[in-house]
């Protein structure tokens, strides 16, 4: 186990910054995850860690030890990629085996280690299989099994799971979980699938355009967005601009909010989840007649638009008595002050 520390890191291409003057540590043993959009600088970012990429400047610490300019194969780092890279000739023991044979282990430790971490990914007794005669799912777990039997003291995975179908996705983000909470092994994990971020991590690391904008457990990624560019990218949100007014916040134009926030911001961000809706007007504060005009049902939820105010309105709606709104209704929409928070731009 150690942990892993970068210091002011950056990487460029030609003009463009692919990662700005990064700081980051993540703690031994720690499910860390870098988030972002396409093209953010997640993987380039992964590539210095594991030293398929030297940083122009800045520095790269495993534990105590820089390894900024250290070869790949001196950094005992385990790998796992999207695309699985197992080779096609070998069956499944020779596939988990591999790494240990090219480090010279003795036959015996590595029999075991390959039964070890097959039974880990709950693929013991497939020693003999084809690779080609796994499910992706399967091969996935291989690939998995390969870079543990190699015991490294980090494990990077990049976009493990976005290969494989939604359902499997779902089994395999509690499988990954546990059993990197069995080994306590530090591991970073790069996805822009927020809900994998959410539902694994002990921190994320949101990255826009190679910058890092905010380091934070999910909750608080979640309840304070550092900019308006978190709150959009985290869960569903409504971000309208906001006007400062003498006697508070204005959105759409001239519609006054009261807002409990203890911050100031250029957005105002309002969950879809926190706005009620009713056929009659409940409250005076933050109360606005509109009109549904769309509705989409989940089962868990219903997830509405509205128009009010000039203003675009998400409304996720989870309470079956409102849950029966139609496109064209005519509704209103309350907001408790305590959930319009303010953000920054980016
Ligand atoms: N070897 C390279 N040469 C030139 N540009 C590169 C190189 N590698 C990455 N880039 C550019 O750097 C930026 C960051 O790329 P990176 O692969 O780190 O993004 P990412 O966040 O991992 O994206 P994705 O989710 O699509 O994999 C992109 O604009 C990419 O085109």
């Amino acid at each position: 186990m150690s942990s892993v520390r970068m210091n002011g890191v950056s990487k460029q291409f030609g003009d463009y910054k692919a990662v700005d003057r990064l700081e980051l540590k993540v703690g031994e043993g720690e499910f860390f995850t870098f988030l972002g959009p396409s093209g953010c600088g997640k993987t380039t970012t992964l590539r210095m860690i594991s030293g398929f990429a030297y940083p122009d400047e800045g520095t790269v610490y495993i534990g105590d030890e820089n390894v900024t300019y250290t070869a790949p194969e001196k950094r005992d780092i385990g790998m796992v990629f999207q695309n699985y890279a197992l080779f096609p000739h070998m069956n499944v023991f020779e596939n988990v085996a591999y790494g240990l044979k090219m480090k010279k282990f003795k036959k015996a430790e590595i029999k075991d280690r390959v039964e070890k971490y097959l039974h880990m990914v709950e693929l013991g007794g497939y020693e003999s299989r084809k690779i080609s005669e796994l499910s992706g799912g399967q091969q996935q777990r291989i690939a998995l099994a390969r870079s543990l039997a190699m015991e490294p003291r980090i494990l990077l995975l990049d976009e493990p799971l976005s290969n494989l179908d939604a359902k499997l996705r779902e089994t395999m983000r509690v499988e990954l979980k546990k059993i990197q909470k069995d080994l306590g092994i530090t591991t970073i994990y790069v996805t822009h699938d927020q809900t994998e971020a959410l539902t694994m991590s002990d921190k994320i690391a949101v990255f826009n355009k190679g910058v890092c904008q905010q380091i934070s457990t999910p909750e608080t990624l979640y309840d304070q967005p550092a900019n308006e560019f978190v709150a959009s990218f985290i869960g569903e949100a409504n971000l309208f601009p906001v006007k400062k007014e003498p006697e508070g916040i204005s959105v759409g134009g001239s519609t006054f909010l009261k807002t409990g926030a203890k911050r100031s911001g250029d957005f105002a961000l309002i969950r879809p989840a926190s706005i009620s809706l009713s056929k009659l007007k409940l409250q005076d504060l933050n109360c606005f007649p509109g009109t549904i005009t769309d509705k989409q049902f989940y089962g868990t939820h219903t997830a509405y638009t509205a128009a009010a105010e000039g203003l675009n309105w998400k409304i996720n709606s989870f309470h079956q008595t409102e849950g029966h709104y139609q496109p064209g209704d005519s509704i209103f929409i309350s907001i408790h002050p305590d959930d319009i928070d303010l953000v920054p731009g980016v």
